[in-house]
């Protein structure tokens, strides 16, 4: 997947800018301040749907304007390369309007489906230490890039779980919570197991990422937690355990909401242990180990990988394991930063674009 323009309006201190990223390295170059994350940012936006530096309505308009606007061209077809993806959202922190290659999109998610960007920003390291919440995200956002019948699966579980919630807090009967966990429990198998093959699967994958520019980490070991004693219960039985505690709290403790997953690297403590470096490098194995997972799903094209401000995320010596793994694979690459690096390898910076970010300008070298 190649990003060959972003077209940005009202993003923050950026009124209106445009850039025609390279295929390989782009850097994004200037002071604090000058508006190089929320460049990022914005692309983030159009293909997750969601900013990753909080809500849309809490700042990402810029001050004074009653929305943004995202525009981006990318090439997903290496035989086609004439084709031209193209996506445009305009938010006003409430609504928002959505088109994918000229035409409305009704979902957000059509928009997230098309483009693939993987971001590691200064707030990536919550995937590691962060709630359970960010790592089963991760695992969705895996699965609905690669496995085209996911969604139907995520959302009949959601809307069961929903109906579930709404009758415990309203008090129902054991006659229509038996209905209810009975299709809880259907709805939660194919989810449990698609997200259990899913990490058993990224396990490879983070395995060789990891040797490649994070060695001195170990080995390291995906563990899934199902969200439910399973290897004693099934869904339906758990459910039925857990009915008076449920009832009581008014929604459903128990059941594939709940999940989660662990790293482990032989020979280091629990992941809560790992330091904020650590779990940085750790949280940017598993990013790459998705986009490679992608990558292989989806004829070898990756996703563009955007790395916001990479200088103060991961020390020299792994930046530059970064940038040759990354070069070898033959992604495109958007790097934010205060200057460029003296250290980093030759061959990624080969060809490089670089932009200036100055007082909400964008500049080609
Ligand atoms: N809603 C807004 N309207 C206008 N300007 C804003 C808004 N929100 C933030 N800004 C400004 O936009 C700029 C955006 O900064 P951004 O975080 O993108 O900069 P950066 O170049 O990545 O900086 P750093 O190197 O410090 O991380 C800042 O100058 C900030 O004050």
């Amino acid at each position: 997947m190649q990003l060959t323009r972003l077209d940005l309006r009202h993003v923050r201190n950026l009124s209106r800018v445009s850039l025609a990223p390279g295929p390989g390295l782009n850097l994004l170059l200037g002071d604090n301040g000058a508006g190089k994350s929320s460049v990022l940012e914005a692309l983030h936006l159009l293909a997750y749907g969601r900013s990753f530096r909080g809500r849309v309505r809490d700042g990402l308009i810029q001050s004074g304007c009653a929305a943004l606007e995202v525009y981006a061209e990318w090439r997903d077809d290496p035989l086609h390369p004439e084709r031209l993806r193209r996506a445009g959202l305009r938010h006003t922190g409430q609504d928002w309007t959505g088109r994918l290659d000229g035409q409305d999109v009704p979902q957000l998610g059509e928009l997230c489906a098309a483009l693939m960007v993987v971001t590691f920003e200064p707030g990536s390291h919550a995937l590691i230490s962060g709630s359970s919440e960010v790592r089963r995200r991760f695992l969705d956002w895996g699965l609905f890039h690669v496995e085209q019948d996911f969604l139907p699966q995520w959302r009949r579980y959601a809307r069961a779980l929903k109906q579930r919630n709404a009758l415990l807090k309203a008090g129902a009967g054991g006659s229509q919570l038996d209905a209810w966990d009975l299709e809880l429990g259907d709805a939660a198998a194919p989810l449990d197991a698609r997200r259990d093959a899913y990490l058993s699967r990224l396990q490879t994958a983070v395995q060789r990422v990891a040797a490649e520019i994070a060695p001195s980490l170990g080995v390291p070991e995906l563990v899934f937690l199902p969200g439910w004693r399973r290897n004693e219960l099934s869904l339906a039985d758990a459910l039925l355990v857990a009915r008076d505690r449920d009832r009581a709290a008014g929604h459903t403790s128990v059941g594939p909401h709940r999940a989660d997953w662990r790293i482990r690297f032989d020979g280091r403590p629990e992941q809560s242990l790992l330091s904020r470096g650590q779990a940085k490098q750790a949280a940017l194995c598993c990013l790459l180990a998705q986009a490679q997972d992608c990558a292989n799903r989806h004829g070898g094209r990756w996703p563009v990988i955007a790395l916001d401000d990479l200088a103060s995320e991961l020390d020299r010596h792994h930046q530059a394991q970064l940038l040759e793994s990354l070069h070898r694979a033959g992604s495109q690459v958007l790097i934010s930063g205060t200057e460029r690096p003296g250290h980093w390898p030759e061959a990624p910076l080969q060809g490089a674009r670089t932009f200036h970010v100055e007082h909400g300008e964008i500049r080609p070298d």
